[in-house]
This record gives C-alpha cells, sequence and structure tokens, in this order.
C-alpha cells in the first residue's frame, strides 16, 4: 500500500489516496499502521475517496480502528494532498465527511498549500445530539466527577464529540495520560468523547492540550480547537476569534456567532511517503 504521512500541527495521520479504489478493513489497518513500534506511526488513517456529492470524500480512522466522523487537521491535510498532487487545481473546495460537507479555501505558496481555511458549520449543543447523558438540554460549565474530582466542562459537537474542560494550572503539567482516559469512557459519554484541556490565557489566546478519542494524547486536534473557542466564547471567557496554541502548533478558530458558524484556519504539511506490506 502507497502511502503519505501528513501532520496538521504534529497531528499525524497515514493518508492513502483511494480515488481509484478503496482498501478493504481500514479500522484494522489503521490499528496496525497507527503503531509507533510495528507499524508507520501515527494518530491513525485518513482515506482520500471520489465523491458523489463534493470534489473528494474523507474517512478517517482513530488509531484504535475506530471511525470518527469528522477530524479538523485531516481534512486540511486532505486539501493539501489532493492539490500538490494534482489531483485538482481548485482553490476552494468541498469535501464529504461523515458530518456533512465541508467548505475549504487554499493558500498555496509556490505551488505548495501552505495554509487552509474551513468553514466547520454550525456547533451542536444540544446534549442529546452530542451525546452527553445529563438531563439538561445543553452542558454548558455543568459538574463532571472524575476520579473524586469536579471538573467543570462544557460539551459540544463539532460533527464528533468534544468536552472541554478549563483549568486553572499550567496546562503543560497536567495529568493527561491519567485523567484523559477518565474522561474519555466515563459514563456521561455514551459514545466515549474527546477531551480539551485548556488554560485561558487571555481574551485572544488560549493554552490546550487534547486527550482523543481513539487515539489517545495528540499534538493537536482541529475539531477539539473549534470546540474550545465555542466553550470559551459561551462562558464569556474570550473573544470570538482566537489563537488555540498546541503542543504541535497553532491554530486560528472564528466562531461567528451571527451566522452560528465556526471557521478554522491553519498548516498542513507531507513529512515523509512510502510503501507498507499490509
Ligand atoms: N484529530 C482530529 C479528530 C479525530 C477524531 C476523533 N478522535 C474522534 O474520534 O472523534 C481533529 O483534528 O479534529
Amino acid at each position: 500500500m502507497n502511502f503519505t504521512k501528513m501532520h496538521g500541527c504534529g497531528n499525524d495521520y497515514v493518508y492513502v489516496d483511494c480515488t481509484k479504489g478503496m482498501i478493504e478493513n481500514p479500522g484494522e489497518i489503521s490499528r496496525k499502521v497507527s503503531h509507533r513500534h510495528f507499524g508507520i506511526g501515527s494518530d491513525g488513517l485518513i482515506l482520500i475517496c471520489s465523491s458523489d456529492v463534493a470534489d473528494f470524500r474523507m474517512a478517517m480512522y482513530n488509531a484504535d480502528g475506530s471511525e470518527g466522523a469528522m477530524c479538523g487537521n485531516g481534512i486540511r491535510c486532505v486539501a493539501k494532498y489532493v492539490y500538490d498532487k494534482g489531483l485538482t487545481d481548485k482553490k476552494n473546495l468541498s469535501i464529504e465527511t461523515k458530518s456533512g460537507i465541508k467548505k475549504l479555501e487554499l493558500t498555496v505558496e509556490d505551488g505548495k498549500v501552505s495554509l487552509v481555511k474551513v468553514n466547520m458549520g454550525a456547533p451542536i449543543l444540544k446534549s442529546k445530539d452530542i451525546p452527553v447523558a445529563v438531563d439538561t438540554d445543553k452542558c454548558i460549565d455543568a459538574d463532571i466527577n472524575v476520579d473524586g474530582k469536579v471538573y467543570k466542562v462544557t460539551c459540544v459537537s463539532m460533527g464528533n464529540p468534544h468536552a472541554v474542560t478549563f483549568i486553572d494550572e499550567d496546562v503543560n503539567k497536567f495529568p493527561l495520560d491519567k485523567i484523559g482516559p477518565k474522561f474519555e469512557n466515563h459514563p456521561m459519554f455514551p459514545d466515549r468523547v474527546n477531551t480539551e484541556f485548556v488554560q485561558v490565557l487571555n481574551r485572544h489566546e488560549v493554552n490546550m492540550r487534547v486527550w482523543e478519542r481513539g487515539s489517545g494524547e495528540t499534538l493537536a486536534c482541529g475539531t477539539g480547537t473549534c470546540a474550545t473557542v465555542v466553550a470559551c466564547v459561551l462562558n464569556g471567557l474570550t473573544e470570538d476569534e482566537i489563537t488555540v496554541h498546541l503542543l504541535g502548533g497553532d491554530i486560528l478558530v472564528k466562531y461567528d456567532r451571527d451566522n452560528d458558524t465556526v471557521w478554522m484556519t491553519g498548516p498542513a504539511a507531507i513529512a515523509f511517503e512510502g510503501t507498507i506490506e499490509i
């Protein structure tokens, strides 16, 4: 199988061009290629497919083989892949995902995509649609007891479920590997959850670390940055356009409340290419 290893702010996936034919058992292949010691090493697998309703279709799988409906860093990399490799010459693309069709604007420098702006659509706030098992219509600044400690969470779906947790301490010192899995598998989240731990720096910047459903700690999460900015705005903590600092780089997110639309802008990069026997 030919592959291209790409990343958006260090959130790395193995990308496979399936425009001429699908691969079988993508979940199993994702588990295999993602392994950092016995595989290629990645946060999961992303398939680039043809679409009947958009320019391309993206299918994404986490490192544990589960399928995700949307991937913010992944969709920017798909845009770079199809443009840089000449599968399209369009700088305005539509990409079908399991959470709908997303529109993207590509910035091209020296013939290569450097930055991608994505219309991520409207955030989903209704508890039952995220899903979050609480008896309130929305889950904003709600208490959650994890490992004997009460945290405040705001839950948002950007096509996939996120629990945004604001913390006062230095996010880099937070014991994510211990607490992250407890959020992911907490009974409040029937489909498991991606959790963002967020330290607000000022009204224009936050630091964020993420524990992703199905992949563990990653260096960045695009949908997670969008959920974070929506949560920041809903809790009155920041302006509606802010920079999210992640372990792997920065992403700019704007929550346009008037049009109930989230915009995400960030980089996409190719790390290396190769062939693997599967
Ligand atoms: N890294 C992603 C999100 C990937 C999917 C997630 N782990 C899930 O299961 O929902 C991003 O950049 O958005």
